[in-house]
């Protein structure tokens, strides 16, 4: 990949990076470029490499080949220089000290720092200012780890499983706040469990899986390209199970009293397939696949290709 001095200074690009921990190839010739304003969720099954990606973009590991770039610069170079906030799922905050002194202190230390009240308030820590931080419940924990990411006006904020242990309208106000930091053109890249949140929130969805990119788009091309389609409907009276099962394209069948889900490679033709049974479908309905459903076809057939 090829940047122009101008676009490298402030885009943050993988070139071919591997990172092998003995015979597993955690990344494995991975290749990507992030641009200002972006907002990306990392996703991948257990062990597919997305913490590890992120501690190579943090240059909290180096990688065995290949190069990370942030800013045009290396990662330990853009962290000194303020560009990079982050927000760790292991990060332990420091035993003994309080919230406010805990934020205090990451804005002094940053070297473009925002106002100590504007992030408590932002990251909505201000009402548990003076608790310690060790007496935090998780979401909570969540919140001031947020504090810590955001306590300057950095370029590029890593969010490693932000919202595990927050509550509804904590992940609301969170989203709401990273959308913010967004559209004032920093770039948001987030590893995630929920699809749900990476549907509704990224402008960029990368499902990496084994240490590779096996798809990058926006929710709405991952789920085109997992190309199946839900179809689900009610029969009436005694039908033919085994007859159904053997309907046309399909990739999983879910019978349930009268009720019949099935995902389908070409709901069209299992459509016609089925009226040519010469059952009467009611309340007939497609779909095309929730992005959770895409992720899980598109591992799935990778997983299939490589057994
Ligand atoms: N320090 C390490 N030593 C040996 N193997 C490691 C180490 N860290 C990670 N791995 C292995 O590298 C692979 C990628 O791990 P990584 O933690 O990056 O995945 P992940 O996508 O973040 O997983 P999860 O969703 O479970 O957090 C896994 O097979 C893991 O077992």
């Amino acid at each position: 990949m090829t940047m122009t001095t101008g676009a490298a200074s402030r885009a943050v690009g993988f070139e071919q990076v591997t990172k092998a921990y003995g015979d597993v190839r955690a990344v494995d010739g991975l290749s990507l470029e992030l641009h200002p304003g972006e907002t990306v969720a990392l996703l991948g099954p257990n062990g597919a490499g997305k913490s590890t990606t992120l501690d190579l973009l943090l240059g909290l590991k180096q990688p065995d080949s290949g190069s990370v770039k942030v800013f045009g610069t290396s990662p330990r170079q853009a962290i000194v220089a303020g560009r990079v906030g982050a927000m760790l799922q292991s990060g332990g905050l420091m035993e003994d000290v309080s919230v406010v002194e805990l934020v205090r202190l990451a804005c002094a230390l940053h070297p473009k720092p925002f106002k100590v009240d504007d992030v408590m308030a932002r990251a909505g820590v201000s009402q548990i200012a003076d608790r310690k931080v060790n007496k935090l419940s998780g979401g909570q924990a969540q919140r001031v780890r947020f504090a810590l990411a955001t306590a300057g006006d950095s370029d590029l904020i890593v969010l490693d499983e932000p919202t595990t242990g927050m509550d509804v309208s904590a992940r609301q106000a969170f989203w709401a706040t990273m959308r913010e930091q967004a559209d004032q053109g920093r770039t948001v890249l987030f590893a995630t469990h929920y699809l749900e949140e990476a549907d509704a929130i990224a402008d960029r969805v990368l499902v990496l899986h084994r240490g590779r990119l096996l798809a990058d788009g926006t929710a709405a091309e991952i789920k085109a390209k997992a190309g199946a389609r839900r179809v689900s409907f009610d029969l009436e009276g005694a039908f033919d199970e085994a007859a159904l099962r053997r309907l046309p394209f399909l990739t999983s069948i879910d019978i349930s009293g009268q009720t019949v889900r099935v995902q389908s490679s070409d709901a069209d033709a299992t459509v016609h397939a089925l009226y040519g049974l010469g059952v009467y479908p009611r309340n007939l309905e497609v779909a095309g696949l929730g992005l959770e459903q895409a992720f899980v076809a598109i591992t799935e057939a990778e997983e299939a290709k490589q057994s």
